[in-house]
């Protein structure tokens, strides 16, 4: 590769592999001439297919590169500093996400240099392996292990258990470490610097980093135990072994604890913690208290459910989608959650997605269905005319917003069921994902629908999960009759068990465990609510030891923490102004995003805010986060976004949202709430035939450019945190101070 670099005599080059097409998708696809081998085209990870010449990840550059990266670097900063002192009506949105000294090879340097005769790439046919999860890490650690037998084999250590350790298949000890000579080790394991490992230790598959220390009779396997961890005596740490799965490798982050006599299976533990026996009871959906079914066994049950069982298909379907509705219902209020999208597929799944829809349109729901597969039988010909009896909306695939966030608060996932094999096919490929793009949530903060998923996430192997790890990632997953062995894959927040009907025969013949109903419910929560997982990782140290050095970043974080704890709108602000005497006022408003360094917020440019924002452009704003015990002061200067900008945001707004700010002319007086119903009803009407409603003149955005954070961790102690910032201006770039109290 490095004589091809010489020879091209460019900037770079990239070393490239030839995929297939089918997972050529997940890496940096390239194009290059075939004769001059120059990069002509480079796509990240493209949502259509490009090339299968992928971006291995290794690079040759001469130090000319040092100079691009200062570029980009140089522009960006200078993009800010202009930012922050002119106008903000001559800006156009930026990428607030990106701090000045943050360059992506990819999109800053490799794309922009594409077709200039600076980059070339070298095509290998050698081996290559992707390090993406850190499962795949561990393989890689086996491959690496292996190639030492051949490259430098007296690095891997021996040992039959009299002076040393007894050592089956490739190991590496680092000198430092100490390993009692009763432990058993390997195959594949890699133990670093200054690790303790004690008597009657088993490890298998596993990395085990620096300062580790694996007390007396602690069994290891399928994983990476992160530095300065300590696993206590009895202990098993392990995973299924399997290296594409999510939680294939369990895999323990610096400093953690694993108290004696605890086993961690299948889990990603955050660093800092500690894992003691009741702390894992929780933390886990037990493999030993709940059965989880392969795909055999959940066929076996159908079966003798409508056999000896002396059950019918109609009513096991009933239970099932009443189930479903009943699920959504405990954790999704319809006052809230109310548009909902119930996707339904060929089978018995989709035939539960149409009961489930009418329960929830009994429950106050609005749903929709797209049911693009009809099976004539009667049970669903049935199951159609009651809800088209109850005026319930089937929508065709076409007939599908682009964009289903925008239209729906909630999705139900009735595609595929236990009877799911292979890839999907059209047209339930394309809904699904329809139902992952849904999820990318961006910086526009604006919520994105929930998923739902009746038994299995379609698309999902029923019993491994998410091929590559690229399936669909639902909020509430609602396993029926017994979670099938995939949903120990689920990371959602809410996992039900639906099907209140299994027999104690049943029962009996599968030794199912599985968790009493309470009262007279149709579902029973398995595992813990999520709200408690992320308190469990607040604590005064960690906010002070992790406490980032740029409040938007920290602002981020909290965010994305209010978001994964399924808190109630946490993009909710007040907004307090003052009057150009100083009199102030608050009311609630919803972030929209934020943008150029600043906080934006749609609002009508008549309002009493607006009124006190011209007189006097200081204002605050406050988020409340109480599930986390949190809240985030930001204040500074506001200042009305271009027309431009404001634009872009009333066109990413829903339709019948858009016709809101056309009808109310806030705060002014009005005639009464009539009036405006009319008004609604006079522009619903004008644009019905799908024309563009134009944004009216007194409807825009704003930004508040801060000078002031303060992060607030509330303590049960009483003893509170403060993490504020000040912004100051050191020859003429904005830095900001942070102090802790
Ligand atoms: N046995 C039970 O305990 C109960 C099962 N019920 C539901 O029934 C489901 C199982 O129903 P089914 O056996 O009908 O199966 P599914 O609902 O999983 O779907 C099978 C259908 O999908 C199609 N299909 C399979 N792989 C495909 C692919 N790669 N691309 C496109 N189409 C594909 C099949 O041709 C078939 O039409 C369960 O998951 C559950 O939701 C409930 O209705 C009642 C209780
Ligand atoms: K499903």
């Amino acid at each position: 590769m490095l004589e091809a670099h010489r020879r091209y005599g460019g900037m770079g080059t990239i070393l490239v592999i030839k995929v297939s097409p089918e997972s050529a998708y997940q890496f940096g696809e390239l194009v290059a001439d075939p004769v001059t081998n120059e990069l002509l085209h480079y796509a990240e990870k493209p949502e259509t297919f490009v090339s299968d010449r992928i971006n291995c990840g290794v690079y040759i550059f001469t130090p000319d590169i040092f100079t691009a990266i200062q570029g980009v670097s140089t522009q960006r900063k200078d993009r800010a500093t202009l930012r922050r002192v002119s106008s903000f009506e001559a800006l156009q949105p930026a990428n607030r996400s990106l701090p000045t000294d943050f360059v992506r090879l990819d999109q800053d340097i490799l794309s922009p240099l594409t077709g200039k005769k600076q980059l070339y790439v070298y095509e290998t046919m050698d081996f290559w392996e992707q390090i993406k999860n850190p499962g795949m890490s561990l393989k890689s650690s086996g491959l690496y292990l292996a190639q030492f037998r051949f490259t430098s084999p007296h690095l891997l250590a021996s040992g039959d258990g009299t002076k040393n350790a007894t050592i089956t298949g490739d190991v590496y000890i680092h000198p430092s470490a100490k390993v009692h000579p009763t432990a058993k080790i390997g195959p594949n394991v890699s133990i670093s610097a200054n690790a303790r490992i004690g008597a009657g230790v088993r490890l298998v598959s596993c990395i085990i980093l620096d300062d580790v220390e694996i007390q007396e009779n602690a069994v290891v396997i399928h994983a990476i135990i992160g530095w300065k961890s300590s696993i206590g005596r009895w202990s098993r740490v392990q995973a299924s072994g399997d290296y594409n799965a999510k939680l294939g490798v369990t895999i323990l982050g610096e400093s953690v604890t694993v108290e004696d006599e605890v086993v961690v299976i299948n889990s990603i533990v955050l660093p800092n913690k500690t894992l003691n026996v009741e702390e894992v009871k929780i933390m886990e959906k037990d493999p030993e208290c709940i059965s989880y079914l392969t795909q055999q066994q959940a066929v076996e049950i159908d079966a003798l459910l409508m056999g000896p069982s002396g059950f019918s298909i109609d009513q096991l379907m009933e239970l099932a989608g009443l189930s479903v509705a009943s699920a959504i219902a405990e954790v999704y209020r319809s006052t809230e959650y109310n548009r909902v999208l119930v996707i339904c597929g060929p089978g018995n799944n989709g035939g539960d997605g149409l009961v489930a829809a009418r329960h929830l349109h009994h429950f106050g729901y609005k749903p929709y269905i797209c049911y693009p597969k009809r099976t004539p039988k009667p049970l669903y010909t049935g199951l159609v005319t009651q809800l088209e009896s109850l005026s319930v909306p089937f929508l065709p695939v076409e007939g599908l917003p682009q964009e289903l966030s925008n239209d729906f608060d909630i999705l139900v996932d009735a595609i595929f069921g236990f009877s799911f094999n292979g890839m999907p096919r059209p047209p339930f490929d394309g809904l699904i994902y329809g139902l992952l793009s849904a999820r990318k949530h961006d910086q526009t903060f604006q919520r994105s629908p929930v998923i739902v998923s009746v038994d299995i996430p379609s698309g999902w192997n029923v019993e491994k999960g998410a091929v590559n790890s690229e399936g669909i990632t639902p909020d509430m997953l609602v396993s029926l009759t017994a979670p099938k062995l995939c949903a120990k894959m689920f990371c959602g927040p809410h996992h039900f068990l639906g099907g209140r009907f299994v027999p104690p025969s049943i029962v009996d013949k599968f030794k199912l465990q599985l968790p009493p109903y309470p009262g007279t419910s149709m579902c029973v929560r398995i595992g813990k609510p999520p709200q408690a997982d992320v308190q469990a990782q607040i604590s005064l140290e960690n906010v002070e030891k992790h406490g980032e050095a740029d409040p938007f970043v920290q602002f981020q974080k909290w965010f994305d923490d209010a978001v994964a704890a399924g808190l109630k709108e946490p993009n909710s602000m007040a907004l307090s102004t003052a009057s150009k005497d100083g009199k102030p006022s608050s009311r609630m408003i919803q972030l929209k995003g934020i943008h150029g360094e600043g906080f934006v917020w749609c609002s009508n440019y008549g309002s009493r805010k607006a009124q006190e924002i011209s007189e006097n452009p200081h204002a605050s704003l406050l988020f409340y986060w109480s599930g986390l015990n949190r809240q985030v002061r930001v204040e500074g200067f506001v200042q009305k976004v271009s027309d431009e900008e404001s634009e872009q945001y009333f066109r990413s707004r829903p339709r019948e949202i858009q016709i809101g700010p056309a009808v109310s002319e806030q705060s002014n007086v009005i005639p009464g709430r009539q009036f405006l119903h009319q008004k609604y009803k006079e522009i619903e009407e004008k644009y019905s035939d799908g024309s563009m409603i134009p944004r009216p003149k007194h409807w825009g955005g704003y930004r508040l450019i801060p000078e002031y954070f303060e992060f607030w961790q509330g303590d049960e102690s009483q003893v509170h945190l403060r993490l504020s910032y000040v912004a100051e201006e050191i020859d003429g770039k904005i830095s900001w101070r942070r102090t802790v109290k």
